[in-house]
């Protein structure tokens, strides 16, 4: 990857999963840099990777081509209005990942001539197994687009979209979207143990059965009921365990949590912006 200097604001667990990813993808460590108030975060991203860390948000943005804004969007006005000085006239862009938070209102606290992207990202960009979508609006010159696909390229999939509203379904997605296949796997592990099996066997069967599913969701080119009839032998055990899944009204369930998930995105841009 060409050099990209990058300074992330924020070193929590977003900002160590995405550098952690992209160190492993061989960008190099000594062209990031990290800004966090806490000690604890930075000593925690530096096992994650050699990066450059500091406590001041305006030294760290210094200089840097992409700037990534990953505190929480409770902070976020604060820290931009903070760092605007430094920002003008440097030709950097600035990268959000916050949920909720609009374009208007880092535009607004930026000030002018900082042009914007944001990103919905996920926890699995820590393994290159990411998915992120991003949304530029059209201050962001090619080559800072160019800039910041290839920065999220490294740690996982992305997609672009058109709308800045499609960030709030792409939240619901693939943003939230970890925990709730974590929970899932929780429970399958919680009823594999009641079944008999012990603790590691039940969690390792559940974590690689997730894994096979997802890669073969991914990578095989069949759709995603039809893979489902493939495990269903006819009067066979799955398709008991989906009947029941389906008599609990199984995607009724998602389609409420997604859209509870959307509803409080939406309220984020409109509390926080
Ligand atoms: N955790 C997740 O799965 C995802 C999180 N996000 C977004 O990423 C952002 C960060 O989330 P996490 O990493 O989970 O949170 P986190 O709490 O792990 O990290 C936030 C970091 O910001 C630091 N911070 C607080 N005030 C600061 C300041 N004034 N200057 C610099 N750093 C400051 C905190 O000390 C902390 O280390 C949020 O806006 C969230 O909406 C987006 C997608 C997925
Ligand atoms: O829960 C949250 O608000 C953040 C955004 C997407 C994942 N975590």
């Amino acid at each position: 990857m060409a050099e990209i200097r990058i300074a992330f604001i924020g070193a929590g667990n977003m900002a160590a999963s995405i550098i952690g990813g992209l160190v492993a993808e061989g960008h190099p460590a000594s062209t990031i840099s990290a800004s966090d108030p806490s000690p604890e975060s930075l000593a925690r991203l530096r096992e994650v990777a050699p990066v450059a860390t500091g406590s001041d948000n305006r030294e760290a943005v210094t200089g840097a081509d992409v700037v990534i804004l990953a505190v929480k969007p409770q902070v976020m006005a604060r820290v931009c209005i903070d760092i605007a000085p430094a920002l003008a006239g440097g030709g950097a862009v600035a990268l959000s990942i916050a949920a909720g938070i609009p374009v208007a209102s880092l535009e607004r606290w930026l000030g002018p001539g900082v042009p914007v992207i944001r990103c919905m990202p996920n926890t699995p960009a820590l393994l290159g197994a990411g998915a992120s979508g991003l949304y530029a609006t059209a201050a962001v010159s090619a080559a800072q687009r160019a800039h910041a696909g290839t920065i999220l390229s490294a740690v996982g999939l992305v997609r672009w979209v058109d709308s800045e509203d499609d960030l709030h379904a792409v939240t619901a997605v693939s943003g939230s979207g970890p925990a709730y296949f974590f929970l899932f796997m929780e429970a399958m592990a919680a009823e594999g143990q009641r079944l008999g099996l012990d603790a590691e066997t039940a969690t390792a069967l559940t974590a690689q059965t997730c894994l096979g599913a997802a890669r073969m969701a991914a990578e095989s080119g069949i759709g995603l009921a039809e893979l489902r009839r493939r495990v269903c032998s006819p009067g066979g055990t799955t398709e008991r365990a989906i009947a029941s899944f389906q008599s609990d009204e199984l995607e009724a369930t998602v389609a409420r949590a997604m859209t509870a998930c959307l509803a409080r995105s939406k309220e984020m841009a409109d509390e926080l912006g």
